[in-house]
């Protein structure tokens, strides 16, 4: 190779991880022609509150394209800063740093509110309620909204069953093309490839509990068992510990499972899962982790108030408790795959993400006839994403004939 073929431009770190992520995007790609030939979005304000790393970048690189007045919010812990430099230098209003404690996040979010967006991608529905709480005018003036993940749907539908939610939002989640796939694959991938990446430690051969056998729970404990680990899983819900069984599970009462737990996965969402009592029983040098809603799910008042934490390597902080016994707590108990690693897959981010863009489009053409609420994306959304993901990979669907449909109709 001659020296002048080797000369390249380097982008910023920031950019060139945005770049990268972009090859392993082609849904997202598509949605943004169409978005961009539509127009649908032009001149709108859309804020986008989702973990930003490169996916959600080019998710809102591609709204700024199509014509919306972008910006950018997120909690300092799942903030990776080289991206938010490059959404700024693109142009973006960025409102995230990474490393902000709880007190400046909160302030960033403020600031993101004030630039009033007309729509709203939400992840956890924070914002959404933070809106609520303190900014009734920019409710009373928004389109709507989208949120991302289970433990965001689950408070939106209890607002809105006690009429305190007082705009349409689009429950991404709950697409089909979302959280058979995000939640299940990308989630069980990226958890516990970071905890194996944070601990350097083996997985074969050690004995994994994971809280909660929904999308996500399934994904952690498919993932861990094809790594070796003997799996246990906890339930609440008898015909999901039924299917963990089949699965090829050991299915116990957390209680049961404490001391033989060497590393617990909390996937449920749901505050208090994991209690100081089971932390009492756990064997000495513990792994705890969430895979799921957040640190709340793990005792952390109880572990910082009654036991000694320091920090041992990047990402773990060993507790010594009274009784002499340690856990090991992996990023201050927060979503590992977003706290302290890449997230979820690019593939898997891609159809999420893509959907985000069409509830952003839903809520530009349809929401403003809507009554506050909590709603399904359109089935059409859902399909388009699996039909351009589907041609992307070269895969052919079976063309539904006449003669099948009359078949499919026989009695
Ligand atoms: N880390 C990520 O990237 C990521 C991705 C998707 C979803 N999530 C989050 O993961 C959490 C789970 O999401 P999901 O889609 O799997 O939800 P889900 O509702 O499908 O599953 C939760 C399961 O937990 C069970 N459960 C509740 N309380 C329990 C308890 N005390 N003990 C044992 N089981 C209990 C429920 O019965 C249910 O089966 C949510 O907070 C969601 O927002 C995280
Ligand atoms: N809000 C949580 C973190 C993520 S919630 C879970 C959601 O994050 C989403 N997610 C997971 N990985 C990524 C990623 O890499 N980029 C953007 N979103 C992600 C995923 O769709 C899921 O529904 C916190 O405060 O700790």
């Amino acid at each position: 190779m001659n020296a002048s073929m080797s000369e390249t431009v380097t982008p910023s770190a920031g950019q060139g991880r945005i770049d990268w992520a972009l090859r392993g995007m082609p849904v997202l790609k598509a949605i943004e022609k169409r978005l961009t030939e539509s127009g649908t979005l032009v001149g709108l304000r859309v804020g986008v509150a989702l973990v930003l790393e490169p996916k959600t970048a080019n998710l809102a690189l591609a709204l700024n394209r199509a014509g919306a007045d972008v910006s950018v919010y997120c909690v300092g812990r799942n903030t990776d800063g080289r991206v938010a430099s490059a959404l700024a230098e693109a142009g973006l209003q960025v409102f995230a740093e990474e490393g902000a404690g709880d007190e400046r996040d909160l302030e960033l979010a403020r600031d993101f509110l004030r630039t009033k967006p007309d729509i709203l991608l939400d992840d956890g529905a924070s914002l959404i309620r933070l809106a609520h709480r303190e900014f009734p005018e920019l409710v009373a003036s928004m389109l709507g909204a989208a949120e991302e993940t289970t433990s965001g749907v689950r408070p939106l539908r209890a607002m809105n069953d006690e009429g305190a939610l007082h705009i349409p939002v689009i429950a991404v989640n709950d697409a089909k093309t979302k959280y058979l796939f995000d939640n299940v694959y990308g989630t069980g991938q990226s958890c516990v490839m970071a905890m194996l990446d944070i601990t350097n430690l083996q997985l074969a051969g050690r004995n994994v509990v994971v809280v909660g056998y929904g999308w996500v729970g399934t994904g952690v404990a498919k993932h861990a068992a094809a790594m070796g680990a003997r799996v246990i899983v906890t339930e609440l819900d008898p015909i999901k510990a039924l299917q963990a069984l089949h699965d090829g599970y050991r299915v116990l009462s957390l209680a049961d499972a404490a001391p033989q737990a060497e590393v617990i996965f909390a996937a449920t969402g749901i505050a208090g899962v994991v209690t100081a009592a089971h932390v009492a029983d756990l064997p000495s040098g513990a792994i705890l982790c969430t895979a799921g809603g957040g640190a709340f799910e793990l005792p952390m008042d109880y572990l910082d108030s009654t036991g000694t934490g320091r920090i041992v390597r990047e990402a773990i902080t060993e507790y010594t408790l009274p009784s002499g016994k340690t856990v090991q707590v992996i990023s201050e108990g927060d979503c590992l795959n977003c706290a302290d690693a890449e997230g979820n897959p690019i593939e898997v981010m891609d159809l999420s993400l893509s959907l985000q863009a069409l509830a952003a489009e839903q809520i530009a053409t349809e929401a403003t006839s809507w009554a506050p609420g909590v709603y399904p994306i359109s089935v059409d959304a859902e399909n388009a994403v699996a039909v351009i993901r589907l041609r992307h990979e070269g895969a052919t669907l079976e063309p539904l004939t006449d003669e099948l449909t009359a078949a499919m109709r026989s009695w």
